[in-house]
């Protein structure tokens, strides 16, 4: 049990409003205390530390200077939302962050009238900020009110392109709204790219004492060299508009760059554009990643995302594994095959260490591209490198994915390019709840002509898949594998290639068959011994294709058997689907087989741990041994008396 920090000033702090009645020097210490109180909670919770840590001052400035709720506060992505959530009536709950049940680790509307708009991917906030503009002005529903819209974004998230979408009409729109560039010079890796480089130009040098004595008002006490800035800083605070940055370009009024710890430079800062803001305005604040917590302020990825953790040593409680991860088990097969082909090349959005990419990446940096957080980009340049002859592996987790999907239709698919998709994060994974979660991938690939769509049942399997995807150079491919461990066998030396569209047969019984794929296999195997022992004795096959479907094994399952059930982490309009579809096509089902498709429910699963979540969704191994029940007839004892 880790101790609790003393927070007096904090523990006064039922609302935001209540931070109206504090001074300015109170404010830094609550500032001080809300730090403290989320570096214990997360210790106990584990989850994203490094951003919250870096907008403590701007969280509590915030909230002192505008009102919340009827102000519209928008934290891109949200993962450095849990001070904002500690100080908005959820401290009570902060320990139960990513937890069954419990707060979720991004913010989200039915959490709390203080979170207007959900996020989780990145770089949603100034297009949300710019709608709350909008319906502001033109009356929107009641509760609405007349609020400020402000955006808060992170250097990282401002290289997608929406950022630069909603910048565009935002410029053009005029409306009253703030954006306040959150620059930490971190990614979840450090940023990549031309943006970042930019940024870091801005300020260069060190204008954050200019800044703070025109703040203060005290530009006659700088050194005379410093003046001239002050005097500029002054006058950006009073008119609000300097020339030159490619913010004000677009129509942003640009303010900073500012120290984002420094309440002396915030608070009058943000009270001032409350006051006199007219258009958008852009206040480029400058933080650390981590801020205050030495364990994030070190480590290489600032404390991103941690498990829980000693708040003295800051040394994490990792969970000892005897299988490897299933990243692991495809960066290291791409890593073997990139040895022997030189064409193979590998790109990722954002995410190199989630992804497995980073080994490649030291070791191949000509071929390893870190695109930044642009999944639709990343998707048309790897469609690119595919017509110009090389092998390139997207490595995208399958809900990042969802953002390049009209590439993936349009660049990709249509055109018929070898691009291989190795997609990360299949089905459920757990403590990033609903919006993290894998589940349309299969669905949304499977029904594109032409494409090969895979699901490695284990870390053999997806090395044999790793090697296929290589091979396969006739179209586009994926392969797809969950967060987490495998189940621990061995992986070959040289994994074979599969033959396109060929499953395989696991064990043979008699009545039922259970055709599964993906990882639910190992449940499905748990379910047939269930079964065993109750004297059912079903046939297990993994289809590892969704596309092109196994058609000779899927008949031959379905003309041998009284009832076929298929198995799947997705949603519908995935795998089973595609099953049925065939069946239908055949005439089976005129036949009188009894078919089952087991899949997601038509539900957003919250956060839990993955299991809990696969029970939920009825994708257990005993949920799959009741469906074998029900599909033969047999009334379970409960309800049988
Ligand atoms: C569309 C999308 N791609 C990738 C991610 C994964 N991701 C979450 S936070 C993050 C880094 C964001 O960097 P920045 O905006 O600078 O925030 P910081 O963590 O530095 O505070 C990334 C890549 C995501 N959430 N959404
Ligand atoms: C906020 C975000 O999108 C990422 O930080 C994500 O939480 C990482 O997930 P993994 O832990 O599965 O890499
Ligand atoms: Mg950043």
């Amino acid at each position: 049990m880790t101790d609790r920090p003393k927070t007096p000033l904090l523990d006064t702090v039922l609302a935001p409003s209540d931070l109206k009645l504090l001074s300015d020097s109170q404010l830094r210490t609550l500032a001080d205390e809300l730090r403290q109180e989320t570096i214990s909670a997360v210790s106990t919770t584990g989850g994203h530390l490094g951003a919250g840590l870096g907008v403590v001052e701007l969280t509590v400035a915030l909230h002192a200077v505008f009102d919340t709720p009827r102000d519209r506060l928008i934290w891109d992505v949200g993962h450095q939302c849990y001070p904002h959530k500690i100080l908005t009536g959820r401290r009570d709950r902060i320990r139960t962050l990513r937890q069954k049940d419990g707060l979720s680790g991004f913010t989200k509307r039915s959490e709390s009238p203080y979170d207007p708009f959900g996020a989780a991917h990145s770089s949603t906030s100034i297009s949300a900020a710019l709608g709350f503009a909008v319906a502001r002005d033109l009356g929107g529903a009641p509760d609405h009110g007349l609020g400020d819209a402000i955006a808060v974004i992170g250097d990282g998230s401002m290289s997608a392109g929406m950022a630069f979408e909603a910048m565009n009409n935002a410029g053009h729109l005029k409306k009253r709204m703030i954006v306040i560039l959150n620059d930490n010079e971190m990614s979840i890796a450090p940023p990549v790219g031309a943006l970042s480089s930019y940024l870091s130009r801005l300020y260069a040098g060190d204008p954050f004492q200019e800044f703070k004595a025109a703040a203060k008002g005290a530009v006659s006490l700088l050194p005379s060299p410093f003046q001239e800035g002050a005097r500029r800083a002054k006058e950006m605070l009073k008119g609000m508009t300097v020339g030159g940055t490619m913010f004000e370009e677009l129509g942003f009024s640009y303010l900073g760059p500012i120290d984002g710890h420094d309440m002396d430079q915030l608070l009058p800062v943000l009270r001032t554009v409350k006051e006199r803001a007219t258009g958008p305005i852009l206040i480029h604040a400058i933080t650390k990643k981590g801020k205050g917590y030495a364990p994030a302020e070190t480590a290489h990825d600032k404390g991103h995302g941690v498990s829980k953790f000693d708040m003295v040593t800051g040394k994490q409680k990792k969970t000892p594994s005897n299988a490897p991860s299933y990243t692991s088990v495809f960066a290291q097969q791409l890593l073997k095959h990139a040895e022997q082909d030189s064409k193979i090349c590998a790109i990722t959005a954002a995410m190199p260490d989630g992804t497995g990419l980073t080994q490649f990446n030291e070791r191949y940096p000509s071929r390893c591209f870190d695109v930044g957080i642009a999944e639709q980009h990343g998707v048309t340049f790897s469609a690119a490198l595919a017509a110009g002859g090389m092998k390139p592996f997207c490595a995208m987790y399958s809900t990042f994915l969802q953002r390049g999907y009209d590439q993936v239709v349009h660049d990709v698919a249509i055109q018929r390019l070898p691009v291989r998709f190795a997609i990360d994060r299949a089905g459920l994974v757990g403590a990033d709840g609903a919006t993290h979660a894998g589940a349309f991938d299969v669905a949304y690939l499977a029904n594109l002509p032409g494409f090969v769509v895979m699901a490695a049942a284990d870390e053999a399997e997806l090395a044999r898949m790793v090697a296929t995807a290589v091979a396969y150079d006739d179209g586009p491919i994926a392969f797809r594998f969950p967060r987490g461990e495998g189940v621990g066998c061995d992986i070959p030396e040289n994994p074979e290639p599969l033959e396109i569209g060929k499953g395989r047969m696991i064990r043979e019984g008699s009545g039922v068959a259970l055709l599964s794929f993906g990882t639910r296999l190992a449940e499905v195997q748990r379910a047939a011994e269930q079964l065993q022992a109750k004297g059912v004795n079903v046939t297990i096959a993994d289809a590892r294709f969704a596309k092109p479907l196994d058609q000779t094994l899927i008949l031959q399952l379905a003309a041998d058997h009284d009832a076929l059930i298929t198995i799947e982490e997705g949603a519908v309009g995935g795998f089973g689907s595609h099953v049925a579809q065939l069946l239908a096509d055949e005439g089976v089902f005129d036949e009188g087989l009894k078919y089952r498709s087991m899949v997601l429910p038509d539900i957003f699963i919250d956060q839990s741990s993955p299991d809990d979540m696969y029970a939920v969704a009825g994708l257990s191994a005993d949920a799959i041994e009741a469906k074998v029940m029900e599909v033969l007839g047999v009334v379970p004892m409960a309800q049988a008396t």
